[in-house]
């Protein structure tokens, strides 16, 4: 470590248009005429997704701990609340000048999101931080220095922006599905008793969470409590759920039914999602690609087909945007897309897994109405996971995970 007299923090407001590598580079470069030059011959460390990405995929391509040596369990088996706590730890042990904090707060429950704050504050009497975040309630008080990111360059941030414009949500309804799905089961999922561990820890005591038609539910809980592994037994992406009692769409887990068979009937959209894409796909293609289960499209659309992509363009307000490829579009402007392709053939379940991180205020916002949109002008039931309160998310219900010795019990709450 080389740092010598007053430490120094910095902040930077991002928004999603800010290219965010550019912008990471700049100051590990240390770039001149910046306020990042006092960095440029100190040695910097990144606490990112990115980051956490790559180091998951090289532990994973040389069968190696290179993050969780004091564990059993691997950096990509962690929650991703659990993953953030390793990496910040991994990183201390290397003894950086500086800490890039790429959206540290993201993906952290109310307490942990505490504790990593006094963390920090700790931490920054040694070691100088720079703070890159794209909500505005994110920023640390001990930072004194905030820019924004304008086109030509940093400035420094005084006044908050103007509140955001709003999604077309007064004037345009969502638009109906070609082909509505039927259902007239009471009840659309529901666990009774479902117990889950792992490597013979107790991770889900005796869930019983009943969810009907129509409804739009929070799910909440702690990092760790085990939202992620409710909702992948939903999915069927994890077997736990199979031989209990749970049932999917009147259909008990395991009892023969197949993945297409779930997803034909399933929406589901998580950011990560779009970290995987590979090919250019027009913003209309991916739209439509929804009603196939498909990353973009492969075959060509039909004119009811473009006509109903049209039609969510307009609520979205991206009609300008019709055959932009999709990697040209903002973050913001990627996951209402995503959204409403996971919406487009109004699935009997949307399952919306932190759809909101990452995100600045203004597609924060405009997520929000979105998915309020979908939940009163649709019949489609929606769990929306998140950490934070939302504001103007307007759920009928909460179900939290409340983490005890024995594993998470939970709790119905109406709001
Ligand atoms: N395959 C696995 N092997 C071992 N442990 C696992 C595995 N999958 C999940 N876990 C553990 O189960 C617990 C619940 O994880 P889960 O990802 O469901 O939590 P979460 O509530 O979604 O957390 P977060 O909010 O941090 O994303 C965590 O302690 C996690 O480490």
């Amino acid at each position: 470590m080389k740092t010598t007299g007053k430490i120094r923090h910095w902040g930077v407001l991002m928004d999603n248009s800010t290219p965010k590598v550019d912008l990471v580079n700049s100051i590990l470069k240390g770039l001149q005429n910046t306020p990042f030059e006092a960095l440029s011959d100190l040695t910097g460390a990144l606490f990112s997704p990115l980051e956490l990405q790559r180091l998951i995929e090289e532990e994973e391509r040389h069968d190696i701990k290179v993050v969780t040596q004091e564990t059993t369990q691997s950096l990509k088996s962690m929650s991703s609340g659990e993953r953030k706590k390793a990496l910040l730890a991994h990183i201390l042990k290397t003894e950086p000048d500086y800490i890039i904090l790429d959206n540290p707060f993201d993906n952290l429950d109310t307490s942990s999101q505490k504790e990593l704050t006094l963390k920090l504050e700790h931490i920054s009497k040694k070691v100088s931080l720079v703070l890159l975040i794209t909500r505005k309630e994110d920023r640390l008080s001990f930072i004194e220095h905030y820019y924004k990111v304008r086109e030509n360059g940093l400035e420094p941030l005084n006044e908050p922006d103007k509140p955001s414009m709003g999604l077309n949500s007064t004037s345009l309804s969502i638009p109906q599905a070609l082909k509505p799905y039927t259902y007239d089961n009471p009840v659309m999922v529901d666990f009774k008793n479902v117990t889950v561990s792992f490597d013979d820890r107790l991770i889900l005591n005796n869930i019983n969470w009943t969810i009907r038609p129509g409804e739009f539910w929070q799910l909440k809980g702690k990092n760790g409590s085990g939202k992620s592994t409710l909702l992948s037994m939903i999915t069927g992406e994890n077997s736990k759920g199979y031989g209990q009692q749970l049932w999917l769409f009147g259909q008990q887990k395991g009892s023969g039914e197949t993945i297409w068979e779930i997803k034909e009937k399933l929406g589901y959209f998580t950011p990560s999602m779009i970290d995987s894409f590979s090919g250019h796909h027009t913003v209309e293609h991916m739209l439509i690609s929804g009603l196939y289960d498909s990353i973009g499209l492969y075959i060509y659309p039909t004119e009811i087909q473009l006509q109903l992509a049209k039609e969510w363009l307009g609520v979205l307000d991206l009609m300008e945007h019709r055959k932009t490829y999709f990697h040209d579009l903002s973050m913001g402007q990627q996951r209402l897309i995503m959204i409403a392709r996971a919406m487009i053939k109004h699935p009997l379940l949307l399952l919306l897994d932190e759809p909101t991180s990452g995100l600045d205020d203004k597609s924060s916002a405009l997520l929000v109405a979105l998915v309020n949109k979908i939940a009163t002008e649709s019949n489609t039931t929606l769990i929306f996971v998140s950490h934070r309160e939302e504001e103007g998310l307007q759920p009928q219900y909460i179900y939290e995970l409340q983490m005890t010795d024995q594993g998470s019990v939970g709790k119905k709450i109406t709001p």
